[in-house]
């Protein structure tokens, strides 16, 4: 992990320092240092019950650690005020595995709705971007349907569109292909790549689907379940050559050690 120390300052991007993620006594990680560059795709990977969801919460501010720090384009998260993490929220999308559409609401009232809680623009523009952000994750002209009339592939698109309601900087996704079919998870990876690309946005995933992570990552961590640490960082195809034995295993979808399988 030493390029890690040439990250530490990144005056745009994400830092993650010496953080420790624990419930009660229980460790989950510890010692996890990396840095998340601006416009790239950074996959959180590791075996079931590593920690992987774990670290999201804490990333988005859903959970405090009690060691460690993160910093946001140089402000720290757990130290700033009120109104900064107000202001790092909204700069931040969330698509969660359930993806959480309201199922009483249209397609373009879940993505209007965030506009309509955090900002004071007027109906005609919300409409405006509503049909905008639809149209890149290419829903265009799907305002009127119902979340229950969408295919899991359309709702996943949907979740994403809501979660650039308020053109984050930051897009933050948990297992965003579960349950979808091969086809329609290569489709999302492409439209996920178009996002980073189109508005410059960071990603973070977290995934343990194989193709997904070779077909996305920029970067990525594995966080071990042994060692309760991250054990490898960098461009997966490096890492399933280069990398610790568990790491090459997992990536290359190896039988894993007994000791690991226990715990699972
Ligand atoms: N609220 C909680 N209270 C206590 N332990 C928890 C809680 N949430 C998660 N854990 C434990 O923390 C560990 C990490 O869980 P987490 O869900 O972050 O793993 P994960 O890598 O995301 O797993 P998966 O890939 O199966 O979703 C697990 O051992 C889990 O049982």
């Amino acid at each position: 992990m030493a390029e890690l120390s040439d990250n530490q300052n990144l005056e745009r991007g994400i830092v993650v320092r010496d953080l420790r993620l624990a419930f009660g006594d229980t460790l989950v990680q510890e010692a996890l240092s990396f840095a998340i560059h601006p416009a790239s795709i950074f996959v959180i990977m590791g075996v079931s019950g590593c920690g992987k969801s774990t670290l999201l919460r804490h990333m988005i501010d859903l959970a405090r650690a009690d060691q460690g720090e993160i910093v946001f384009d140089g402000k720290r998260l757990v130290t700033g005020d009120r109104a900064e993490r107000a202001a790092l929220q909204r700069r931040i999308g969330v698509l969660f595995q359930s993806t959480a559409l309201w199922s009483s609401m249209t397609v373009g009232e879940n993505v209007a709705l965030p506009m309509q809680l955090h900002t004071k623009m007027g109906a005609g523009e919300i409409a405006d971007q509503v049909a905008f952000k639809l149209a890149l994750v290419g829903l265009a002209g799907q305002q009127s349907r119902m979340p229950s009339e969408l295919s899991g592939g359309m709702q996943k698109r949907a979740g994403l569109a809501r979660a650039i309601a308020l053109d984050p900087d930051y897009l933050f996704l948990d297992e965003p292909s579960a349950g979808l079919d091969p086809i329609t998870s290569q489709r999302l990876d492409a439209l996920i790549m178009r996002l980073r690309d189109a508005l410059k946005l960071s990603v973070i995933a977290v995934t343990h689907e194989l193709p997904s992570i070779f077909t996305i990552a920029d970067d990525s961590i594995y966080l071990d379940n042994q060692s309760k640490t991250a054990i490898a960082h960098g461009d997966p195809h490096r890492l399933v050559e280069h990398g610790p034995d568990r790491v090459r295993a997992f990536l290359k979808r190896e039988p894993i050690e007994a000791e690991e399988t226990e715990s699972i």
